[in-house]
This record gives structure tokens, sequence and C-alpha cells, in this order.
């Protein structure tokens, strides 16, 4: 799994000053941050459509195009992939419920 991502995220990050006339990600990047986070959303929505239809088929699809397009925003912003992942990592076995009940009160 992480090495599908990592996969990924260097080819992304290799296509970003590729030719835009040869590379959706590159074409993409030079339109700016603005359009790749707006691409991200579309997704996001597309992704819920397919959902909320039942669509199992759609949702794979989409469900790729949201991940595609959220790191090409990790990739604008030199975020790198692994501080989303060691994020996830920290997390993990705590409960979202415990997490959110654990907040400090405003
Ligand atoms: N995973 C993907 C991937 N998923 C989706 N897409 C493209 O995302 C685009 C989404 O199409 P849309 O019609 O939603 O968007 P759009 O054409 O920009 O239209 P507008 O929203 O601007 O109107 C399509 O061109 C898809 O082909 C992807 N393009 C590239 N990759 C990966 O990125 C690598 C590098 O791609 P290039 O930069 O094109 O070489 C590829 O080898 C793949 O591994």
């Amino acid at each position: 799994m992480r090495s599908t991502f990592h996969d990924l995220e260097k080819t992304i990050r290799r296509r970003r000053t590729a030719d835009p006339s040869q590379s959706y990600v590159a074409k993409l990047t030079a339109r700016g941050r603005g359009k790749i986070a707006q691409k991200v959303g579309e997704e996001a929505v597309e992704t819920v459509i397919a959902a909320m239809a039942s669509d199992r088929e759609g949702v794979v699809g989409e469900s790729a195009d949201l991940i595609f397009h959220l790191m090409v925003l990790l990739a604008d912003l030199d975020i790198p992939l692994d501080a989303v992942l060691d994020e996830l990592d920290r997390r993990e076995g705590v409960s979202g419920i415990a997490e959110k009940a654990a907040r400090p009160k405003d």
C-alpha cells in the first residue's frame, strides 16, 4: 500500500515540470493551486454521488480520482505523503469517539 502511494508520489513530483501538452499533472499544476484544490472538491463530490447511488464500481473509480488529485495538491504544497501516513499511524488505535471527547473545551 505504502509503495503504491510512494510510487505515485514520485511520478507526480517528476511530472510537475513535464510538458503540459504531454502530462496531465504538469497541465493541472500550471493552472494553479486553486484549480488543483477545485478538482479535489469535484472528485470528492463525485465519490459521494456514486456512493449514494450504491454504485460500487463508480466509487472505486472516483476514489482513485480523489486520491490522485489530493496527492497532486500535497505535491503542490510540498507536503510529503509520509506526513499524512505518519498522522494516520499516530491515530491508529485511538477511538475517534474518545479523541473527540478528550479535546479541550472552548
Ligand atoms: N492516476 C492518475 C490519474 N487519475 C486521473 N487522471 C486524469 O485526471 C483527469 C480528470 O479529468 P477531468 O475531466 O475530471 O478533468 P479535466 O480534463 O482537467 O477537466 P476540467 O475539470 O478542467 O474541465 C483525466 O485527464 C484523467 O486521465 C490521472 N492522470 C494521471 N494519473 C497518474 O499520474 C501519472 C502521470 O500522468 P501524466 O502527468 O499525465 O503523465 C500517470 O502515469 C498516472 O499514474
